[in-house]
């Protein structure tokens, strides 16, 4: 299971972002994308993720692998922590969601309404949800925002978890997980010659 990403080129808003990207993630592998704001981390992981259609060049090896994890957390607000997980984990045809509740420290609170955990509580269910998907690849945007330094050390310690089991986790994140094994693209050199496509369409 390789996921395989070649020239790749993205818009948003109408405008170019990104181009030329490429990289491969093979299982048991992790891709950290840096870059500054603004660069177009989270339109590459959307159109990696088939969320958006991208402009030019190819995404192989996604269909049916990957679980997004975008900045908003999309919890059920009026389901317990447990109701989120195993209306998650159903969508993709499984069940198990004790090892995600221990993962990221949530027995305690598996009976509370989602809509009244913590910011970084809500966080910590938000990522929970990728491991009930079973899906190998995991597309993470910023998974650290709100989360305190344990729940980073949970989180790295969820992913390294995850690689060791053959899965493959690419990431779009400003901080240091501690993760050794992760390589890094910077997104920098790839920024896009300003251009609207109806310019493109003008000269044409
Ligand atoms: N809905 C939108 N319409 C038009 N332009 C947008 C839209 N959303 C984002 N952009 C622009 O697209 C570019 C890429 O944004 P993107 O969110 O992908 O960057 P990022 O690298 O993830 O940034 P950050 O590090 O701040 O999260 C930015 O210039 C941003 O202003």
């Amino acid at each position: 299971m390789v996921l395989t990403v070649r020239d790749l080129a993205v818009t948003r808003g109408g405008l170019a972002i990104l181009e030329g990207v490429s990289f491969d993630l093979k299982a048991g592998e992790a891709l950290v994308l840096r870059g500054p704001n603004g660069i177009g981390k989270t339109t590459l992981l959307r159109s990696v993720a088939g969320l958006q259609p991208p402009e030019g060049g190819t995404v192989t090896g996604a269909e049916d692998q990957i679980a997004y994890a975008a900045h908003s957390d999309g919890l059920k607000a009026m389901l317990s922590v447990t109701e989120n997980l195993k209306f998650w984990a159903s969508v993709f045809g499984l069940s198990d969601i004790e090892s995600a509740l221990v993962a990221f420290d949530l027995t305690e609170l598996r009976n509370r309404m989602a809509g009244t955990l913590s910011a970084g509580q809500k966080r910590r269910l938000g990522l929970a949800r990728l491991m009930v998907t079973g899906r190998p690849i995991w597309v993470l945007d910023e998974p650290t925002v709100s989360l305190d330094a344990a729940s980073v050390a949970l989180f790295a310690e969820a992913v390294r978890a995850h690689l060791q089991q053959g899965g493959s986790a690419l990431m779009a994140t400003h901080i240091d997980l501690g993760l050794d094994e992760a390589r890094v693209l910077d997104l920098t050199p790839f920024k896009a010659a300003p251009r609207t496509r109806q310019m493109d369409e003008a000269f044409l």
